[in-house]
């Protein structure tokens, strides 16, 4: 049975001035660290929430690193949350599941010409280890079990739903190309599937 262990309030976001709650959870069965960031008390406001479910990176999101998109992704929903409100699952999935060291190994096979799945699969890896269903029992826990989720990958969404969350609308994320990272999201889109809006 997951539940919420505690909740705090903080302020998050490039100038640490949006009001926010971090929240940790009891009986998460893999022993992840996962947290919640709510915005607004979405999770208390009768319209269905917002929510994103992000997999660590601790490359993009702490270093905004060139080779992905999370970073700026992460700070894109902190950014949107603050104003209309929103629940940010931040899973500690480093590397689509395979964990960090693994995934700067494959860094190194990409710097070698692999594409991001490739370099899982000469590990040894699967394209994509990640199960959602800790998270979908997160939002339970919070109560909620209907909501507009930001993604653009497909994945996600089967996984959420068939964990039972109903997803009444898909909202996008900007797609945030620059120095570095464009042939990775373009292997996202057209192996992975992803939704990207190339212009
Ligand atoms: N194995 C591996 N993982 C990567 C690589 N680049 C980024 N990641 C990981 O991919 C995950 C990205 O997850 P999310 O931000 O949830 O994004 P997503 O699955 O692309 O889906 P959306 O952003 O929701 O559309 C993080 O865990 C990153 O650490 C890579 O080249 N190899
Ligand atoms: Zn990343």
């Amino acid at each position: 049975m997951v539940n919420v262990r505690a909740r705090v309030p903080f302020k998050v976001g490039l100038k640490s001035n949006i009001p926010a709650d971090l929240l940790s959870f009891n009986g998460l069965e893999s022993g992840k660290e996962h947290v919640a960031v709510i915005f607004r008390d979405a999770d208390k406001q009768a319209e269905v929430p917002l929510v994103r479910m992000h997999s660590e990176c601790l490359t993009g999101d702490v270093f905004h690193s060139s080779r992905c998109d999370c970073g700026e992704q992460l700070d894109e929903t902190i950014e949107k949350m603050g104003e209309i409100g929103g629940v940010i699952l931040y899973l500690r999935q480093e590397g689509r599941g395979i964990g960090l060291y693994n995934k700067i190994d494959a860094y190194e096979l990409q710097s070698q010409g692999m594409n991001t799945y490739e370099a899982n699969n000469h590990l040894g890896f699967g394209d994509d280890l990640r199960d959602f269903n800790e998270a979908a029992l997160m939002l339970k826990a919070l109560g909620i079990n209907e909501i507009r989720l930001i993604t653009n990958n497909p994945k996600k969404i089967d996984d959420l739903e068939s964990c039972g969350i109903k997803i009444v609308e898909v909202v996008g994320t900007k797609t945030h190309v620059k120095d570095g990272n464009e042939s990775y999201l373009k292997t996202k889109a057209s192996h992975g599937k992803h939704r990207f809006n190339f212009d």
